[in-house]
């Protein structure tokens, strides 16, 4: 059994026994050929696709698996552009995790293209691919990233956002639905916001995982630059603070990022950014009254990057209006886009 039953038991209109036992022989014949593979001693080290449409928690779900923020998050869909590794090295495994895009099918512009491009990437040779959804939903569009996976990969189906669901007595006629659509697995109904699921799943992914040497230093949390974490901390704190007021389209460059000498801090780090809108509108809305949001977001942004580089860090935030660029795959391309 995968541990997985205790979620649903506990808040099912059945008796605690009956929901157990019917899902677990549910969750039993929902995995082809048996058992998953038997965990052994010595190192264990493997690539981890999180994947789904946007807005479905895969964000959230990587930070909790990570223990640190690494991939930003917000309510805005499509705040995740690039493919971002986290890593987590526990006992005797290295888990090292790909977050992707929300798969956008609906608009069809250059950096929806790229964004679709880097999904396909992320899962083609990955060990195991998380697909993650919204507990008792299946719409569309997740049913069209579930049809990008090649066959040969296992896939572990993540019905997140357990907790918000209310009638969990529907869940179980629900995945045996699921069980019909794609030969999955395991199933893994939870919530990224709860640790207990978080510990649990660990422990679900470790046995696809093959041993072998780990790749990366055991402290190691991401590969991505620090420009890369400026920008995209920039980013959250934009959307953050704008709401959704701004279209997706903004994007934040970095134009400088040094680190200098000084004698007061163990590091001292100069970054100057630019946040690109579409328009003029968009422009006066990031500025804010009196320059007031524009501060909020360079003070915020400019915290946690102290925080997270470990140093003393000067920040100077600029907004320019690029009209169009998002629908312009130069331009897409010279923002850093795949
Ligand atoms: N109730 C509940 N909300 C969740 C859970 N996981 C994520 N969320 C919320 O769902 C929203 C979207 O989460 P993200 O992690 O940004 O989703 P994403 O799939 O990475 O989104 P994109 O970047 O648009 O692809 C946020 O408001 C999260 O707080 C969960 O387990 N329970």
């Amino acid at each position: 059994m995968t541990g997985t039953t205790k979620t649903i038991a506990a808040g099912a209109e059945q008796t605690g026994a009956e929901a157990q036992n019917d899902l677990e022989s549910m969750l039993a014949a929902a995995r082809p050929g048996g058992a998953a593979p038997v965990a052994a001693e010595g190192q264990r080290c493997g690539l981890i696709a999180i994947v789904g449409k946007p807005n479905v928690g895969k964000s959230t779900l990587m930070n909790a698996l990570v223990g640190q923020k690494v991939s930003i998050t917000s309510r805005k869909a499509q705040t995740t552009r690039h493919r971002i590794t986290g890593i987590r090295t526990r006992e005797h495994t290295q888990f090292v995790f790909v977050d992707t895009p929300g798969f956008q099918t609906k608009h069809s512009t250059a950096l929806n293209k790229s964004l679709n491009k880097t999904v396909m990437g992320a899962i083609g040779d990955v060990d195991l691919i998380l697909f993650v959804v919204e507990a008792g939903s299946f719409t569309l569009a997740d049913a069209k990233v579930l049809s990008l996976f090649k066959p040969g990969i296992p896939t572990l189906l993540i019905a997140n956002k357990l907790d918000a669901v209310h009638r969990r007595a529907e869940i179980a006629p629900w995945l045996r639905d699921m069980q019909e659509r794609h030969p999955f697995a395991e199933f893994v109904p939870m919530s990224a916001k709860n640790k207990g699921d978080i510990e649990r799943l660990y422990g679900i992914v470790e046995k696809y995982l093959p041993e072998q040497p780990w790749w990366y230093g055991e402290d190691e949390l991401t590969d991505r630059s620090e420009k890369f974490l400026a920008s995209e901390t920039v980013r959250e704190k934009l959307f953050r603070f704008t709401g959704d007021e701004l279209p997706y389209t903004s994007t934040v460059i970095i134009d400088k990022l040094d680190e200098e000498k000084s004698k007061q801090y163990k590091r001292f780090i100069r970054i100057a950014a630019t946040i690109v809108v579409e328009r003029d509108g968009h422009k006066a809305m990031v500025i804010g009254e009196g320059g007031e949001r524009l501060k909020r977001i360079s003070t915020e942004a400019r915290q946690e990057l102290e925080k997270l580089l470990d140093a003393k860090v000067f920040l100077e935030v600029w907004v320019k209006v690029r009209s169009g660029w998002a629908d312009d795959e130069a331009r897409v391309r010279s923002f850093g886009y795949e």
